[in-house]
């Protein structure tokens, strides 16, 4: 489980980008997070595994106090950041699986195996022997995918998983998504591809301004249609509400 709570983020000088953001990862979510550009999304996710400090508030990932122990909540987590490349160019697609696969400790049999999965999972097999160097950005940005997975964490973030992805692949990675395994307890997606939310959130956040305006499950939304109608009208009354204030 990951427990933001009451956290603040301000960019000197005064870029205030998260403001008192509290919010749950459980197991078993498929969390989206909807927000305009700007609205603090990536800002949260670096918060989360350590990579930026928040000026107040605590965030806990199964326990550990991500602020004194960054190291250890890393461990628990597998990020794939908008347009990552964190393959080794000059080795091909199953030899980089299988590198990170050794090193997240995992026996030479059991790294094969798994990156044969994943693989196959994700339509990479017939790239298994082509170069990381070699491909396109769609399938680079699966290869970061899947190296990903090879990690093997409790918890996956995806930052943007959909942008620059075929049709093809956009659909194996919503099928991975929504497949019942144990590959992960819970996953924490940003988009804008609102489809693709639909298609594979159970829960729902919408941010703004670094404030979260809105949550709840999927039953609020029968088709993609109504979560953007409900996406739009929380970000508008959030707009107008501030008006008001000022
Ligand atoms: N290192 C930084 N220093 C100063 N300002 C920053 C820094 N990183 C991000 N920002 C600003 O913080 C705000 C939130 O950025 P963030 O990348 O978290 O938004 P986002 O919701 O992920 O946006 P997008 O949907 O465009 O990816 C933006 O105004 C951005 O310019």
């Amino acid at each position: 489980m990951i427990v933001v709570q009451n956290v603040n983020k301000i960019y000197p000088p005064h870029r205030h980008v998260l403001r008192d953001l509290s919010l749950e990862l459980n197991n078993g979510d498929r969390l989206i997070l909807l927000g305009p550009n700007g609205a603090g999304k990536t800002t949260l996710i670096k918060c989360i595994i350590g990579l930026t400090a928040p000026d107040s508030g605590r965030i806990y990932v199964n326990g550990v106090d991500v602020v004194r122990n960054p190291n250890g909540a890393r461990e628990s987590i597998a990020v794939v950041f908008e347009e990552a490349d964190n393959s080794y160019s000059y080795l091909n697609v199953f030899d980089n699986l299988l590198y990170f696969g050794l090193l997240n400790k995992r026996s030479r049999y059991e790294a094969k195996r798994r990156a044969e999965q994943i693989m196959a999972m994700l339509n990479l097999t017939p790239y298994a022997d082509r170069l990381a160097q070699s491909l396109s950005r769609g399938m680079k940005q699966k290869l970061a995918f899947a190296i990903a997975l090879m990690k093997g964490a409790p918890f996956l973030f995806l930052d943007e998983p959909t942008l620059g992805l075929d049709v093809e692949s956009q659909h194996h990675i919503r099928a991975l998504l929504t497949e019942k395994h144990n590959w992960w307890n819970a996953v924490l997606i940003t988009t804008h591809d609102i489809p693709f939310a639909h298609a594979v959130g159970n829960q729902f956040v919408f941010i703004k301004d670094g404030t979260i305006i809105w949550r709840g499950t999927k039953e609020h939304f029968s088709t993609p249609a109504d979560l953007e109608t409900h996406f739009l009208a929380a970000i508008r009354s959030y707009q107008f509400s501030q008006e008001v204030g000022d």
